[in-house]
């Protein structure tokens, strides 16, 4: 499963950004160009592997969560709503702060509510900033995340993310890279 993606991430450029090894896919960048038989391939897939029956509403975060949510809100017919980098300045905006290893910077949360049953999408866990950030400004608003999904897990990100919020975190492909060079492999 998942053959396009997992050869096309092998075939990933790895920048410097600053000591950290970042890889470059459409998938998590829009450069290179993206195949848009991986994007279906994956909406496919989650569609297949995930219980949607609950979901009331797909989360992405900006930038690289907004193709996917957008992939899976065509498959499915679930609207999606994105956790953005602009501040709005709307009642009941959430505001957060997220670090990588690269960045820092602030997201807002709109449109969710208490008792909302939300599937959460992104493109990359690796330090795990971004979504231990994420997930836990979404328990505070009582939001009930019925699943994470990340297609791409780096590093020891995921096992942060369930250590620091009790969520598990489903993902599709795990990667490494060794000596400048991507190692991936489908985990499903
Ligand atoms: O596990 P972490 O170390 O937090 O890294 C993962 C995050 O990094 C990327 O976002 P980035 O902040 O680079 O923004 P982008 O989506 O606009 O590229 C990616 O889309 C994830 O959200
Ligand atoms: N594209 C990309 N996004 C990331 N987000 C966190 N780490 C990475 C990385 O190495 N590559």
């Amino acid at each position: 499963m998942l053959e396009k993606l997992v050869e096309s991430l092998r075939n990933a450029p790895v920048v410097k950004k600053g000591d950290y090894d970042y890889f470059v896919h459409g998938i998590s960048d829009g450069i290179p160009a993206l195949n848009p038989k991986v994007l279906k391939e994956i909406s496919e897939v989650l569609d297949e592997q995930l219980d949607l029956s609950k979901i009331d509403k797909i989360v992405g975060v900006e930038a690289m969560g907004i193709h996917i949510a957008t992939a899976l809100s065509l498959e499915t017919g679930l609207p999606f709503v994105i956790i953005r980098k602009r501040q709005y300045g709307l009642p009941e905006e959430h505001e957060i702060l997220k670090h990588t290893a690269y960045e820092t910077s602030k997201l807002y949360i709109n449109d969710l509510k208490e008792g909302d049953n939300i599937l959460l999408v992104d493109d990359v866990v690796s330090t795990g900033g971004t979504l231990t950030a994420v997930i836990n400004e979404l328990k505070s608003i009582g939001v009930n995340l019925v699943d994470t999904v990340v297609v791409v897990e780096k590093g020891e990100g995921k096992s942060i993310v369930e250590e620091a919020t009790g969520e598990e975190i489903k993902t599709l492909v795990k990667l490494d890279v060794v000596d400048g060079k991507v190692l991936a492999d489908s985990l499903l």
